[in-house]
């Protein structure tokens, strides 16, 4: 069900008439969800880095992202779209979570997404460590079942428990799969690298499903290989988009936690989530960038060119047009 009003779209500022660096950051200079009577997709801020193990700093990726993403402009030639010309695109803001309370945290991403959702947007969110997108797996998987997944990152996020805690950054998706969100037929890491406590890390990952495109398998066969084998696994399945910003070499993402050399390059990453045209997208979250370890904001823009190209694959499949 499709949400955009009769007449068009509240577009973003023209950054042609208003320097885009004056006034207050939304992403991409949308307009705010209040401003609109409805959305039909959101981008939402989760500014939560409780579940970090390392270097933590990624409750402040929404306003750097937001921050970044002043310069995108309107046409997305890569995917040949106006993503927000003819669908109504807003920035849903920040979600408010606890800082202190991982469990707390979880529903209230959970709850207030799942209320996002039951409005018929669809939801990319900017921020926050990986921990979160466990609710925001339930909350995908409440509304289209079981979905298929393509989880970017340097790491599995298969560990059973981090100092005995069971939500942490690093352990998502070994709950997803436990709580039947995920279609353990497409389950695919894109990116995979650097050392693990041990190999039952990757036998435990196999069990659960998954199967694993590393970094190197991306410099190895190309892009286009790459893209080919998961659109094999994904077929038209439901599909949510993680995006960990430390699935990049830290030359093209400093600004994160738990950094590991050997990664894709942003033009990779960004290829790659191109070739899902015509998937069927339901939704995304774009994780793990922290700030103050940033450079130029390096990793900010490329997280703003992720969600942008997220977006603009949301909004394709909404019916959106060059
Ligand atoms: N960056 C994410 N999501 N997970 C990294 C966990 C790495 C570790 O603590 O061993
Ligand atoms: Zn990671
Ligand atoms: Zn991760």
């Amino acid at each position: 069900m499709s949400h955009t009003p009769p007449s068009a779209p509240l577009g973003p500022v023209d950054s042609s008439r208003v320097p885009r660096f004056a006034g207050p950051a939304t992403f991409a200079r949308l307009p705010r969800l209040d401003q609109v009577p409805a959305a039909d997709i959101a981008v939402v801020g989760i500014p939560f880095d409780t579940g970090v193990s390392y270097r933590p700093g990624a409750r402040f990726a929404p306003a750097a992202i937001r921050e970044a993403s002043r310069l995108l402009r309107p046409y997305n030639p890569a995917l040949d779209v106006s993503p927000f010309a003819s669908v109504q695109v807003a920035d849903a803001g920040d979600i408010a979570v606890n800082p202190f309370a991982i469990g707390d945290a979880v529903e209230t991403v959970e709850h207030e997404i799942g209320a996002l959702m039951d409005t018929g947007a669809s939801i990319v969110t900017v921020g926050g460590d990986h921990t979160l997108s466990l609710p925001l797996l339930r909350a995908a998987a409440r509304r289209h079942g079981p979905v298929a997944l393509l989880h970017f990152d340097a790491h599995l996020d298969t560990w059973d428990t981090y100092f005995g805690e069971p939500y942490t950054h690093g352990t998502p998706f070994r709950r997803a799969v436990e709580e039947g969100l995920l279609d353990t037929e497409a389950l695919s890491h894109v990116g995979t690298r650097g050392p693990l406590y041990g190999k039952a890390d990757l036998t435990d990952d196999e069990r659960l499903g998954f199967g694993i495109v590393t970094s190197a398998d991306v410099m190895r066969q190309g892009v286009d290989e790459v893209v080919a084998r998961l659109r094999d696994r994904i077929g038209d399945r439901p599909l949510y988009v993680s995006v960990d910003i430390d699935v990049l070499d830290p030359a093209h993402a400093p600004g994160t936690g738990t950094p590991e050399a050997g990664g894709l390059t942003s033009r990779e990453l960004l290829e790659i989530l191109r070739g899902l045209n015509g998937a069927a997208l339901i939704g995304a979250d774009v994780v793990e960038v922290a700030p103050a370890y940033d450079h130029a904001d390096i990793t900010s823009t490329a997280a703003a060119h992720v969600a942008y190209d997220l977006v603009s694959l949301l909004a394709l499949r909404k019916g959106a047009t060059a």
